[in-house]
């Protein structure tokens, strides 16, 4: 892949923001969070541009020729390459939060269950366990943690409609599934993120096991 960077961007972080994206990746993956080339990872590298997975590679094996630079509108900068076919979302939460540079979306075993069995419910609702305190900015147990579940479509601005109809209507929003499909989260680095994203699989886990010892 020939990528272009435009001159306002350092190289070197163009390649320390895609080696990150593959090392995490490759760890999601090693999880087995991103079976069959699903999921898509990003990077902000300014307030234009994100660093983004290219669609339809094998996210347990990227290297820096898998990952391109989009704007903030999604649009490829500097390549022919196809970024995500999800690129709008991440592009939606850089434009919606400047302090959040990095998002990350899977498709764990977890994540699709509990999608379709909240979906009815439009919601995932998270109180009482200790693990919420993962989530930035939650200091107790004992708030309500909504993860609102979207209906999936093939067509990104119903999907991006959602998530702003949701945060137009003044809801905290710190990550959210999409029914049948995965879930997003984001931070405002890596580490961050995945922390977000391991505390949610966790929890959704927990929720799924409550489900099943009541039924
Ligand atoms: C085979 S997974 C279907 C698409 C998807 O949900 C996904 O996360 C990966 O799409 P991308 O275009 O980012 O590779
Ligand atoms: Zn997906």
């Amino acid at each position: 892949m020939n990528q272009i960077i435009p001159p306002t961007i350092p190289p070197a972080l163009f390649a320390e923001r895609a080696d990150a994206i593959a090392q995490a990746a490759a760890e999601l993956a090693a999880s087995g969070w991103t079976p069959a080339t699903s999921s898509n990872f990003s990077m902000r590298l300014d307030a234009e541009h994100a660093a983004i997975t290219i669609s339809g590679r094998d996210k347990g094996h990227l290297g820096r020729d898998d990952i391109m630079l989009v704007d903030m509108q999604g649009h490829a900068v500097g390549t022919s390459a196809r970024p995500s076919a999800e690129t709008e979302l991440h592009t939606q939460i850089y434009r919606r939060w400047p302090a959040m540079n990095v998002v990350l979306h899977t498709h764990s075993r977890t994540q699709s269950v509990a999608s379709r069995l909240f979906a009815k419910e439009g919601a995932v609702r998270l109180q009482g366990w200790e693990l919420q305190k993962a989530i930035a900015g939650q200091t107790t147990h004992d708030s309500e943690l909504l993860i609102p579940v979207f209906p999936n479509t093939q067509h990104m601005p119903e999907l991006v409609a959602q998530v702003d109809a949701w945060l137009d209507a003044g809801k905290p929003l710190h990550a959210y599934l999409i029914d049948g499909h995965g879930i997003y989260t984001w931070g405002r680095d890596m580490a961050e993120t995945r922390r977000h994203l391991e505390a949610l699989e966790f929890l959704l886990g927990c929720e799924l096991d409550l489900r099943r010892l009541s039924a």
